[in-house]
């Protein structure tokens, strides 16, 4: 017999699960597509539903609708074939003979997905030490002054960069109270010079660079910088005081090129920095790779003629000015979005992730078109041109455990890579490159 408190209880329970369930169609009659999507990825219990998840390195397991969706083709040029003579940015395959982990890709395949003409997705071109370069141009380059990052808002950064006062550290080069150094908050200091070195020290060693063109047109951007603050985001006292270390992980983007101004969401046209020389050969090469390609998306349209998406961006005419490194810690998503602050529409957006794998959801120009899901692994490069370039899309998903060998803090033998790869344990970057104009 069920005694009278658990009749009661069943009752509210009887309520609570209708109330839940209504609340549960309510959110799906009210949700997009797109949305539904990323509550499925984001969901940590119950654990998303992987099965139509698309992965370019196992069409061959995968279910027919999947199978019937993605075409492999041909690039036009292997990458990296064009800078026989440079050093090879996607590094050299001759030097893999010890990696068991990195199974040489080929470099001239890439595959299309029927239903999204203009997304190309291209599987890891790049070696082991090509990656790790590119993790620490990253890391240790990019993260810093001029280019703007997340952390600008609120804290005053080291000219040397974070993650240089990071590693400085961690390698017991500092001592005394500078050991325990923790990075000020802008609203409590007023002389943003003070607290570093001086400004004449950071001078010194960016003339160490190998490249003087940079610095004179750095230099300009300094002076003209002084001169007007745009309206950012406020400094806030309330967020925490954090060492170095801590400080990294909190990192989240930084712009390359033309500086982003996210209130607006547009660039400053005025800020604009030299884009990394080997940043725009990956992307020049990339661009060659993808000219002219042409495939097939729906067998025959109404007039029973098949149906081309043919790639006719000139890549003569790319010219990489902008960029932004998001760097992801494992909880960290893009929610749905769309790139579209650039006046160039028609270039391509090449985009490059190192690190634990995600998953990226793309869709089509309202968020009310369900997107397809697909697994970028380390070295992976998407592309989305033509049509594809105004489509909703984001990474609701960092995956955990899935962080190559090769990338891991210990491996092989290169003790300079033991502070990256520890960053990296909980990581991914990705690097995106845009045309402005
Ligand atoms: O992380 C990614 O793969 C995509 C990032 C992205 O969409 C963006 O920065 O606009
Ligand atoms: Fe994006």
């Amino acid at each position: 017999m069920v005694s009278s408190k658990t009749q009661h209880k069943s009752k509210r329970q009887q309520k609570l699960e209708q109330k839940q369930s209504l609340s549960k169609s309510f959110i799906h009659s009210t949700q997009t597509p797109f949305r539904v999507a990323e509550r499925n990825f984001k969901s940590r219990l119950p654990p998303p539903n992987f099965d139509n998840v698309i992965d370019f390195y196992n069409i061959d397991g995968s279910n027919d609708e999947i199978k019937s969706k993605v075409v492999k083709i041909e690039l036009k040029i292997e990458l990296g074939e064009d800078d026989a003579e440079k050093e090879n940015m996607f590094g050299d395959c001759n030097e893999l003979k010890g990696e068991k982990e990195f199974v040489k890709g080929e470099r001239r395949i890439a595959y299309i997905v029927k239903d999204l003409p203009g997304f190309i997705f291209i599987p890891n071109p790049f070696t082991p030490k090509a990656q790790k370069n590119i993790i620490k141009r990253c890391l240790r380059d990019f993260a810093r002054y001029p280019n703007k990052s997340n952390l600008d808002t609120h804290y005053v950064l080291p000219k040397e960069g974070l993650w240089n006062l990071h590693e400085r550290i961690i390698n017991g080069e500092l001592n005394g109270s500078n050991s325990r150094c923790v990075i000020p908050l802008k609203a409590f200091v007023t002389e943003r010079e003070s607290f570093y070195e001086k400004e004449s020290d950071i001078k010194q060693e960016i003339t160490q660079k190998e490249c003087p063109q940079e610095l004179l047109i750095e230099k300009d951007y300094r002076e003209k910088e002084e001169k007007e603050e745009k309206a950012e985001p406020l400094p806030s006292s309330g967020v925490p005081i954090l060492s170095p270390s801590q400080l990294i992980k909190k990192l989240r983007w930084i712009t390359l090129g033309y500086q982003y101004h996210w209130p607006t969401k547009t660039y400053h046209l005025d800020k604009r920095l030299p884009f990394p020389r080997d940043i725009e050969s990956l992307t020049t090469s990339v661009v060659k790779s993808i000219n002219g390609i042409k495939f097939c998306t729906k067998e025959t349209n109404e007039d029973n003629e098949k149906q081309y998406f043919v790639n006719d961006y000139d890549h003569e005419k790319w010219k990489p000015e902008a960029g932004v490194v998001n760097y992801y810690q494992l909880k960290d998503n893009i929610m749905a979005h769309v790139d579209k602050s650039e006046i160039n529409m028609e270039a391509p957006l090449i985009s490059f992730s190192f690190g634990h794998t995600c998953i990226f959801l793309i869709g089509g120009p309202t968020r009310e078109i369900a997107p397809i899901a697909l697994y970028l692994r380390s070295g992976d490069i998407s592309i989305m041109c033509g049509p594809c370039r105004t489509n909703f899309h984001g990474v609701p998903r960092i995956l955990e455990g899935t962080l190559p060998k090769y990338l891991e803090p210990n491996y092989g033998d290169d003790p300079e890579w033991k502070i990256y790869g520890d960053f990296m344990s909980s990581s991914r970057i990705n690097v995106n490159v845009r045309q402005v104009f």
